[in-house]
C-alpha cells in the first residue's frame, strides 16, 4: 500500500524583482517541476538534494501548507491541502531548525497540549509517552522548560511530540543538524526503532550518514525533479563519489600507501585518504593499522552537493 503518492506535481512561485528605480520584473520559479513518486507503508526514504532543490516545497505540499500549482498528491489517502485537519492526525512533522514545543512550558505540558489537540485517548497517550520517554531517555527532562534544554534534548523532545498521536507518516527535516555525535546516534537509533515498528519515514537531510544508517532508499531531487531513486551504494556508484578516511599517526611519516585508497592531504601527523564511497572502510583501516602507527581515525562522508556534482559530471543516472 502506498502512503505517499505524487503524480506530476509542480509548484511555481512568482517573484518580483526590482530592475530599475520604478521597474519591476516578474519571474517564475519552478520550485517543484513535474514530480512523480510513491512511498510504500513502512519505508524509510531519504529525500536529499542541494540547497534550493525543492525539498522543503515538497514537504510543505505533503503537509498541506502549500497547494500544488499542478498535479495530484495523496498522503494516507487524503488530499493534504483540502483535508489538512484529517491529515494532521495521520502525520507527524519534525523540523530540526524549529520547535513545535512551547518555549516556556515544561516538556510534559507541551505533550499534554498535544494530547488534547489530537484528542488522543488517555490509555494510548500514556503508552506512547512511556515508550518515547524510555527510548529517548526523556525521564529527567519532562519537568524542564523547553528553553532550558540543550539542542539535542530539545530535538528528542520534538520527536516525542510528533509521535504521541501515532502518525502513519513522519516527515523529518534535518533532524540531526547541529547535534553532537552522541545525540545524533541517539536520534538515529530512535528513528530506526520507530520505522521498524511500522511508521513510514520521509527524511530530508544534508548528512549522508543519516541516510546510510536509516534509509534503504534515497531519492535525490535537483531543480524540482527526481534525478536518482535507488539505494545509497547505487547513488555513490553513479557518481563515483569518494569517502575520506582521516588518520592520526603517532609520528610524521611519508604519505601512506595502501591498496584501494590514495592520500589527498597531509598535515603533520594527520593524513587524509580518499577511497570509493561504495566500498567498506574496514580493509583500508586494517591495512593502515597493520603497517603504520595509527592513533585515531574517522571517516568523512562526501557532501551531498559533491555527490550530485559528480553525478552530473557525465555519468549515467540510475
Ligand atoms: N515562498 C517562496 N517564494 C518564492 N520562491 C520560493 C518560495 N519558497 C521556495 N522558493 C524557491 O523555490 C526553490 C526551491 O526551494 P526549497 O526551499 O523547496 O528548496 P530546498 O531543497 O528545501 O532547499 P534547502 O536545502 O536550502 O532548504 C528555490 O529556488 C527557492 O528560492
Amino acid at each position: 500500500m502506498n502512503l505517499i503518492e505524487l503524480d506530476d506535481v509542480s509548484r511555481t512561485f512568482t517573484i518580483r524583482t526590482k530592475t530599475g528605480r520604478l521597474r519591476r520584473e516578474r519571474r517564475e520559479v519552478r520550485a517543484v517541476d513535474g514530480l512523480s513518486f510513491s512511498v510504500a507503508a513502512g519505508e524509510c526514504v531519504g529525500y536529499i538534494g542541494p540547497n534550493g532543490a525543492g525539498k522543503s516545497t515538497t514537504i510543505k505540499m505533503l503537509t498541506g501548507i502549500l497547494v500544488p500549482t499542478a498535479g495530484r498528491l495523496r498522503v494516507a489517502g487524503v488530499d493534504p491541502a483540502r483535508d489538512r485537519v484529517q491529515l494532521a492526525r495521520r502525520i507527524g512533522v519534525v523540523f530540526g531548525q524549529r520547535t513545535t514545543l512551547w518555549w516556556d512550558l515544561p516538556l510534559r505540558d507541551s505533550y499534554e497540549l498535544a494530547r488534547r489537540l489530537y484528542r488522543i485517548p488517555p490509555p494510548r497517550y500514556r503508552a506512547n509517552l512511556e515508550r518515547c520517554v524510555e527510548l529517548l531517555r526523556l525521564g529527567e527532562l519532562l519537568d524542564t522548560p523547553v528553553r532550558q534544554l540543550s539542542l539535542g534534548q530539545r530535538m528528542r523532545g520534538d520527536l516525542a511530540a510528533a509521535l504521541l498521536h501515532d502518525p502513519q507518516v513522519l516527515y523529518l527535516d534535518e533532524p540531526t543538524i547541529g547535534l553532537d555525535v552522541v545525540s545524533k546516534a541517539r536520534v538515529r537509533e530512535f528513528l530506526r526503532e520507530i520505522n521498524e515498528s511500522g511508521t513510514t519515514v520521509l527524511l530530508t537531510t544534508h548528512d549522508l550518514t543519516d541516510i546510510e544508517q536509516l534509509c534503504g532508499r534515497v531519492m535525490v531531487i535537483d531543480h524540482g525533479r527526481v534525478v536518482y531513486d535507488g539505494d545509497l551504494p547505487g547513488l555513490h556508484a553513479t557518481g563515483e563519489s569518494e569517502r575520506v578516511l582521516v588518520v592520526d599517526l603517532a609520528r610524521e611519516v611519508a604519505p601512506i600507501e595502501v591498496a584501494g585508497a590514495r592520500v589527498v592531504k597531509v598535515e603533520g601527523n594527520r593524513q587524509w585518504l580518499a577511497f570509493a564511497a561504495q566500498l567498506s572502510a574496514a580493509p583500508i583501516v586494517a591495512a593502515v593499522a597493520e603497517r603504520y602507527p595509527l592513533l585515531d581515525l574517522s571517516v568523512r562522508e562526501p557532501a551531498i552537493e559533491d555527490v550530485i556534482a559528480r553525478m552530473y559530471a557525465g555519468v549515467a543516472i540510475g
